[in-house]
Formats: C-alpha cells, sequence, structure tokens
C-alpha cells in the first residue's frame, strides 16, 4: 500500500500543534504553546505569520523531519467565505481572502497560507479543511434580531465534526442519524446544535456570542458596550481587542492558561474560583439553548478542546446539563488526525478536492 506522509499544522489562538502522519498513523505530534505576552506583541494576525512559520519549521528541524518525504501538507481553515465542509485545495483567491482577512482575523487564517508556501516550495498540494467557516445554520438561526446583522457561523468546525463522529463510531450509530450538543472549550468556545450531521445553530466563538473563553468576552449587554464604545476612551482596534485577544480569563485574571486558574483557585482565590465558575456556567446556558434548538432530543452532550482536560470545570458543567443527557468528555481534540484523513481521502482519489471560488 502506497504511505502518504502528510504535514498538519493547526494554528489555534494560544498555541500552533503540528503533527506528521504516515496514511492515518500519527509519527509526530507537538504543541508549541504560546503566551499572552508572545502574541500580544502582534497587531495582526497575519504579523504573526513568520513567528508562527519559523516556531513550525524550527520544531520540525529539532525532530529531524525530513520535509523532503513529504506528499503534502494540510492546514486549519480560517474565515474564508462561509462554505460547505470538506478537503479544499489552497488556492490564489484562498490565499489573497486570508490575507486581506476581510471575513475577521483568527490564528487559523494562517493554516492554509503557511501550509502553502511549504508545500510550494516542495512542489507538493496544499489543503485546507472543514474550516472555521462552515456553514449549515437553518434560516431561523440567521436572524440576529437587528437586521442590520445577519448571525454568522464561525466556529470549531474540524473538531466539533471530528468528536461527533467518534462518538458516533463508539455508539455503533452514523452521524447523521444522531442529535448531539458539542462544546468545544478551547482559547475560544463554541456549543453547536448537531441535527443528524449539520450544525443547525452554534455561536459565533469569534465574535461576541455564547459563553466567555479564555480570552474573549463572548456575547455581551450590548446597550453597555455601545456606551462603551462611544465613550471617547477607546478606539475601534481597542474596544476589538477587548472582545477578542484580552477578554474573558485574560481581562478577569491575567491569563489565558486553564491550568494557572487551577492553581490560583487551589491556592485560596476566591476572585479566580468565581470567574472560572461563571464560565462554566454560561456553556452550561449555552449547551441549554442547544438543547432547545434540539427540541429536548439530545442523544449526547460532548465537551471537548484544551480545557476539558480540567476535572474542575467539567464537573460544574456536568452538575447543571446531565439532566438534558449523557454527558461525554473528550478532552483536547481530534482536529489534527482530522485534517490528515481529510488530505488523504484527497490523495487517495477517494475524494475531489473542493475549489474555493
Ligand atoms: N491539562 C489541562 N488542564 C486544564 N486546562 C488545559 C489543559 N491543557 C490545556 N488547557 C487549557 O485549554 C486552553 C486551550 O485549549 P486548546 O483547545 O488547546 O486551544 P486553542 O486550540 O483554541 O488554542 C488553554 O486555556 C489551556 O490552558
Ligand atoms: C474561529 C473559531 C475557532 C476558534 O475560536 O478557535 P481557537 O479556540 O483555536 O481560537
Amino acid at each position: 500500500m502506497e504511505v502518504f506522509r502528510i504535514l498538519a499544522i493547526n494554528p489555534g489562538s494560544t498555541s500552533t500543534k503540528i503533527a506528521i502522519y504516515d496514511n492515518e498513523k500519527e509519527v509526530f505530534e507537538t504543541t508549541l504553546r504560546h503566551s499572552n505576552e508572545e502574541i500580544d506583541k502582534y497587531e495582526k494576525i497575519t504579523d504573526q505569520y513568520d513567528f508562527r512559520k519559523e516556531v513550525i519549521l524550527k520544531a520540525l528541524g529539532e525532530n529531524d523531519i525530513n520535509l523532503t518525504k513529504l506528499s503534502a501538507v494540510v492546514g486549519r481553515g480560517g474565515l474564508l467565505k462561509p462554505i460547505k465542509g470538506g478537503t479544499y485545495a489552497v488556492n490564489e483567491l484562498m490565499i489573497q481572502d486570508l490575507i486581506a482577512a476581510q471575513m475577521g482575523e483568527h490564528a487559523s487564517n494562517l493554516g492554509g497560507m503557511i501550509a502553502n508556501e511549504i508545500a510550494s516550495q516542495l512542489n507538493i498540494p496544499a489543503f485546507i479543511v472543514d474550516p472555521v467557516v462552515v456553514d449549515e445554520l437553518e434560516a431561523v438561526a440567521r436572524i440576529s434580531g437587528m437586521p442590520e446583522i445577519e448571525r454568522k457561523s464561525i466556529f470549531h468546525a474540524l473538531n466539533q465534526k471530528a468528536v461527533a463522529r467518534r462518538f458516533a463510531n463508539e455508539s455503533n450509530k452514523a452521524y447523521e442519524e444522531l442529535n448531539l450538543i458539542v462544546a468545544h472549550l478551547g482559547g475560544g468556545i463554541s456549543v453547536g446544535a448537531h441535527e443528524k450531521g449539520r450544525v443547525i445553530d452554534v455561536n459565533n466563538a469569534l465574535d461576541g456570542e455564547g459563553p466567555f473563553s479564555p480570552e474573549r468576552t463572548g456575547g455581551l449587554p450590548v446597550g453597555d458596550l455601545a456606551k462603551l464604545c462611544f465613550s471617547g476612551k477607546y478606539t475601534h482596534a481597542d474596544i476589538k481587542k477587548m472582545i477578542k485577544g484580552k477578554g474573558g480569563l485574560v481581562a478577569y485574571l491575567d491569563t489565558n492558561d486553564g491550568r494557572d486558574v487551577v492553581k490560583m483557585i487551589e491556592n485560596g482565590d476566591e476572585n479566580a474560583k468565581l470567574v472560572f465558575e461563571a464560565m462554566a456556567y454560561q456553556v452550561a446556558k449555552e449547551i441549554g439553548s442547544c438543547a432547545a434548538v434540539l427540541k429536548g432530543k439530545v442523544d449526547a452532550i460532548i465537551l471537548t478542546g484544551g480545557l476539558a482536560y480540567g476535572e474542575m470545570l467539567t464537573n460544574w458543567i456536568k452538575a447543571r446539563v446531565e439532566f438534558i443527557s449523557e454527558v461525554i468528555i473528550y478532552p483536547g481534540e481530534d482536529e489534527m488526525s482530522a485534517l490528515a484523513q481529510g488530505g488523504l481521502r484527497v490523495l487517495r482519489n477517494e475524494e475531489a478536492p473542493q475549489k474555493y471560488v
């Protein structure tokens, strides 16, 4: 059997994960964590391009990975125009849209760009898989309450779909038979209502919807936010940073690391406990909303993402939502293998790559 060697690159808001797969087998994986100070000095996401590329190449070099043996490079897809799920070949238009960041700024914008640069030097293909803009929202979910603003589907599509499929496999059912609520608890937090294989509603994890997260505010009281915007104290750029990057745990506790917060709590910090429990409370409320979206027919609730490693947080969430359905915890994410498998399906001609237009 032909062996395809794939480099998977996954830039997240607090980390860059890289992995090498020989077909389905992971042969190398590492998570390069980035502190708030490290990331904070870059004004725009594209300004982080060289920094992220260098840390990736350094880690590959230090681990004696021979790049010339690669068959393809697959990056996490970023804020493109809303598109259906699947594997997309990186093309010029995609790179232009990612550089222009017209749909917004997020670390995942760098996935396709860095994959493309490494792949083009080796003359091999570059792909993205299930980008954060996968859009399966029902019409009713798009209405915000203000005609000028339409709700958008921006979430951890890659991991939410991967863990939902994992749960389906482990239950000997098809993903398309199940109704699931998936909460991805990472640098950003998204909670999606998966109805028979489609994410029919999900909070926009990037732009002020849903629970607050390690570095984002989530939904805010809009009247007070409008007052703050026009107070004359802040520029548009300041407000954007306060919502995304310097919101949530960072604003309250000066760290984006859930493990630091657990240590603070263990050392008796009551404020840290209140804030961390509030994050769990908001996640639980969002799960409750998704249960209403699914009309109460929920086969399971899945908690995933880096924060799902922490039992303090998951126990708080569980206590408020386990009356809805069984709670399954898949800590971390299946994004790296989902990226590799998306690339593999195309390299094996099992699936044609989709074209971003
Ligand atoms: N073992 C752990 N216990 C608690 N929190 C953790 C653990 N590992 C990672 N985290 C937290 O998870 C968050 C990052 O999750 P992750 O899914 O890696 O984020 P992203 O990909 O969005 O950058 C950070 O707040 C990190 O501190
Ligand atoms: C852009 C939505 C996905 C997201 O928030 O990812 P991170 O948690 O990695 O920032």
